[in-house]
C-alpha cells in the first residue's frame, strides 16, 4: 500500500520512524464497533480522513507524553476485514494494536484467534489489547470469563462506545504502551540483523564450499 501511495503523505509510513509519531492499528470483525470507539475517544474534534481507495480511515490525535508532543495515527479499516485478512501494509510499522470483539456476538470473540495469528505474523512483539465492546447492552457480561486474553497474556478492557465506559482509559493506556514499545523495541536492530544475515549467507556458503574442496597439503 505504501508503495502505491505516491502523493498521499498520510500513507508515507517512513514518518513512523520519527520519535514523535506513533501508529496504532485496530482489528476485529465487521460491526464490532471499531469506528464508534475511535469516534467516542476523539469526540472533541476528531478529523477522520477517509482513504476509500485503500479501504482505510486514519484518525489523528495529538497528545503530550512526558512533556513531549506526540502525534498518534489510529488506523481503522473500512471494510477490508470482511475478507478476514488485512493488507500487509496495514501492519507495517505499527506500534500497538487494539483488537475488538462484540460481547453480543460470540463469533466475533472466536475470530479473535484468527486476527491475533495474523497480527503476530507481521508484528510479533507489539503490545496488543483485547477490547470487549457493547457492554451497555448487558452489563452482566463483565462477570463472564473471556479466557482468550488471559491465555495470551493480553490486557482485557470491558468498554462501551455507546456510553463511553472505559473508552478513554483503554485508549490512553494503549498509547502509553505504543510509546514505550517504540522507545524500547529492538525493531531496528532486528531489521539490521536480518539484512546482514541475508547479505552474508552466500559468502559464508561459498567459503564453506571452498574450504571443503581444498586438498590437504602434502
Ligand atoms: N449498543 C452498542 N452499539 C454499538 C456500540 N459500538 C458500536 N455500536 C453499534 O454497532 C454498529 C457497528 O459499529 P461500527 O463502529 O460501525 O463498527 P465497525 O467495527 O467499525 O464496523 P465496520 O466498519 O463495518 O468494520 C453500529 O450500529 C453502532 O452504532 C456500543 O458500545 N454499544
Ligand atoms: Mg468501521
Amino acid at each position: 500500500m505504501a508503495s502505491d501511495a505516491n502523493g498521499i503523505p498520510e500513507l508515507d509510513q517512513d514518518k513512523y520512524d520519527a520519535d514523535e509519531q506513533v501508529k496504532i492499528i485496530c482489528l476485529g470483525d465487521s460491526a464490532v464497533g471499531k469506528s464508534k470507539l475511535m469516534e467516542r475517544f476523539l469526540i472533541d474534534g476528531y478529523r477522520p480522513q477517509q482513504l476509500s481507495t485503500y479501504a482505510l480511515t486514519l484518525y489523528k490525535y495529538n497528545t503530550t507524553i512526558d512533556r513531549k508532543a506526540v502525534l498518534v495515527d489510529f488506523w481503522d479499516t473500512a471494510g477490508q476485514e470482511r475478507f478476514q485478512s488485512m493488507h500487509p501494509s496495514y501492519y507495517h510499522k505499527a506500534h500497538a494494536c487494539i483488537m475488538v470483539f462484540d460481547v453480543q456476538r460470540k463469533i466475533t470473540y472466536k475470530n479473535l484467534t484468527n486476527w491475533y495469528t495474523e497480527l503476530r505474523e507481521y508484528r510479533p512483539e507489539i503490545p496488543c489489547v483485547v477490547v470487549a465492546n457493547k457492554i451497555d447492552a448487558d452489563m452482566k457480561v463483565t462477570q463472564r470469563n473471556f479466557n482468550f486474553a488471559k491465555k495470551q497474556g493480553l490486557p482485557l478492557y470491558f468498554v462501551s462506545a455507546a456510553d463511553g465506559t472505559n473508552v478513554v482509559k483503554m485508549f490512553k493506556e494503549t498509547i502509553k504502551m505504543a510509546m514505550s514499545y517504540k522507545q524500547n523495541s529492538s525493531d531496528f536492530m532486528d531489521e539490521v540483523m536480518r539484512e546482514l544475515e541475508a547479505t552474508c549467507r552466500p559468502i559464508i556458503l561459498y567459503l564453506r564450499k571452498t574450504i571443503s574442496h581444498r586438498q590437504p597439503a602434502p
